[in-house]
Parts: structure tokens; sequence; C-alpha cells
């Protein structure tokens, strides 16, 4: 077994509750009575996804966003946040942070766990919970062929935000990077309208690639349809970094889109490959995107 995908394989085994969605979507989906609770947790780790010289504030914004952006995948509303923490040099800029983020989306702080690092490089978690606003929740698993593939936004801010970040270089804006935007409002509105959705994380090709194999389709793309917000001789990296936190979806074609989107391709019965980049057929993921290993 080696890296990421190998290990969430492996505990698939496990997982057989069918609100786990065989571990194969951003968030679980879980019936209680007449509710539907979308529960999602992600981690941050420093070097790894914030800079070690970052703002905590920054650091608190980006744990909370990047879990609510798997709540918007699946068209939830935030019911409130439990956080990890483990103690830094500046925790209370981290609670300004926290603070800021939690007060512009109405998400209450509902408990977590306080640890100290003992000389490990520092880890943050967050899970995250929310109600679902659709009757039906969507999923990677349903992108029907016939319809249209969408994206929210421009990608590549993030990858040019961290560049400029890292490099000290001015007048580059790094806020994308800093302190992401989920986009629940986009999600809610969409939700009830899609055939399948997920947030972009790891970057547009991958998480492409895991929505055609869990659909069971091939995704056509038209690289040069895909906005992007990088220059143009860096227009593979845009679609290929991650930490964009967009959103990815299908639709029938014919479908009045409530928020501002993209057409990027198209869905086709899966023949050969799960993606189509520009007619190229793509079956193996490596490269696509972003994978911890
Ligand atoms: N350590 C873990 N234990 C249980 N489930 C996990 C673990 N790591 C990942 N998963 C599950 O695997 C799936 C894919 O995870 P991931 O790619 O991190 O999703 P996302 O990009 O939406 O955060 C999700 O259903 C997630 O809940
Ligand atoms: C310092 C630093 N180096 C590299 C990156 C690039 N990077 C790290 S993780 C990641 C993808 C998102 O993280 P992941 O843990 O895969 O989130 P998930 O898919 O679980 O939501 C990206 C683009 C970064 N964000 N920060
Ligand atoms: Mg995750």
């Amino acid at each position: 077994m080696k890296g990421e995908a190998d290990f969430i394989a492996a505990l698939r085994a496990i997982a057989h509750h069918p609100a786990a969605r065989m571990l194969n979507d951003d968030a679980a989906v879980l019936a209680i009575g007449s509710e539907t609770l979308i529960l999602t947790h992600d981690m941050i780790v420093e070097g790894v996804h914030y800079l070690p010289d970052q703002d905590p504030a920054d650091i608190a914004w980006k744990l909370v966003a990047t879990n609510l952006s798997d709540l918007a995948a699946k068209g939830a509303k935030p019911v409130g946040v439990l956080l990890g923490y483990m103690l830094g040099e500046n925790d209370t800029r981290f609670l300004k942070g926290l603070r800021d983020i939690l007060n512009t989306y109405d998400v209450p702080l509902l408990g977590g766990d306080t640890v100290s690092s003992g000389g490990a490089s520092r880890t943050l978690g967050l899970t995250a919970i929310g109600t679902a606003t659709s009757t039906t929740v969507p999923s990677r698993t349903a992108a029907m062929p016939g319809h249209g593939l969408y994206v929210t936004g421009r990608l590549g801010a993030a990858m040019m935000g961290f560049e400029a970040l890292r490099n000290h270089i001015p007048n580059i804006d790094n806020t994308v990077y800093r302190r992401p935007i989920p986009r629940l409002t986009e999600g809610q509105a969409l939700a009830p309208l899609v055939s399948s959705m997920m947030d972009i994380s790891d970057g547009l090709l991958l998480d492409s690639w895991r929505l055609a194999t869990a659909s069971n389709v091939t995704l056509a793309i038209k690289s040069q349809c895909v906005p992007i917000a990088a220059p143009e001789e860096r227009r593979y990296d845009a679609l290929s970094w991650g930490d964009d936190y967009e959103l990815l979806f299908t639709a029938a074609s014919d479908t009045s889109l409530p928020v501002p989107a993209t057409r990027i391709g198209e869905v086709k019965e899966r023949n050969g490959a799960p993606l189509l980049l520009d007619s190229n057929p793509i079956s193996d993921p490596a490269g696509l995107g972003y994978t911890h290993n």
C-alpha cells in the first residue's frame, strides 16, 4: 500500500454504511428521521497546506473554508463545526481568523479538542456538520451522458497566490490561496438542478477524473474553455495544481443555471478512458492533480 488513494481504497472495505457513500464523495450523507445530515472532516498540515510563516488567522480561515467547501458541494447549509487544535506560537491570531470566518458564514463552533504539538509538525483538523437543502443530495456517481460539465469561478488563482507568497512577489493577489471562499450559496442554488457535483480541491483534472470514475462515464473537457486566473502558458498547471475550491458539476444542457458557471465540456457514455482532454484519452490519474504520498 502506498499513499492516499491506496489507503482510502483499503478503508472502503471497512466503511460499509450507506452514509459513507463508499468513500467516493466529498462528505457523508446521513439520514436521521426526516433530516439529512452532511458530515465532513479535513485536516491541514504546516508546510503541506500552508506556509510555516503564514498568519495563523489565515490558517484558521483556510481550515474552516476547505471543510465548508465540501458542505457546499453537497448543497448543504452549515450547522456547526468541531475544531481539532494543536497549540502554536500565536493562538490569539488563530482565534481572530476563526471568529472572522465563523461570523462571515454564520456557523457556530460546537466543540473540539486541544493538544500541544510535542515538537511534531503542526496539524489541525475540523469536522463540519450541515443539513441537506434539497431532497436529492448531489453525488459524484450520477453524472449523465448528454449533460454538460461546468465549473464555477476561475482556476489557478490559488497556485499564483501560493507562488507569490512563497517567493515574496508583491502585486500578485494571494487572497484566494490564503482565504478561499466556500461556494455555499452557489452549492445550495445548484443542488436541486445538477446530476452530480463536487468541489475541486485537488485540481480540475484529477477531480474530473474522480467524478468520471465514480459515475462510470467519460468526461470530455476542452481545456481552452476553462477560465483561468494564471498566464496562458500556465494553463495545464492551473488545471491540475488544486486549492481553488470551486464547484464542478454536471447538468442537462437546457438547465437555466442560477449562478455564474462556465461550460467546459460534456458527459459521454464511458468509452475507454474516464477523461478526454482535448480529444486525448487519459486513463491514468498520475500527474492530473494533488495527492498525498
Ligand atoms: N482517514 C479516513 N478515514 C475515513 N474516510 C476517509 C479518510 N480519508 C479520506 N476518507 C474519505 O475518502 C473520500 C475521499 O477523501 P478526499 O479526497 O479527502 O475528499 P475531499 O477532497 O472531498 O476532502 C471521502 O469520502 C473521505 O471521507
Ligand atoms: C505550502 C503549500 N504547499 C503546497 C500546496 C499545494 N497543496 C497542498 S494540499 C493541496 C490540495 C488540497 O489538499 P487535500 O488535503 O488533498 O484536501 P482534500 O482534497 O482532502 O479536500 C494542494 C493544492 C499548498 N496548498 N501549500
Ligand atoms: Mg479530504
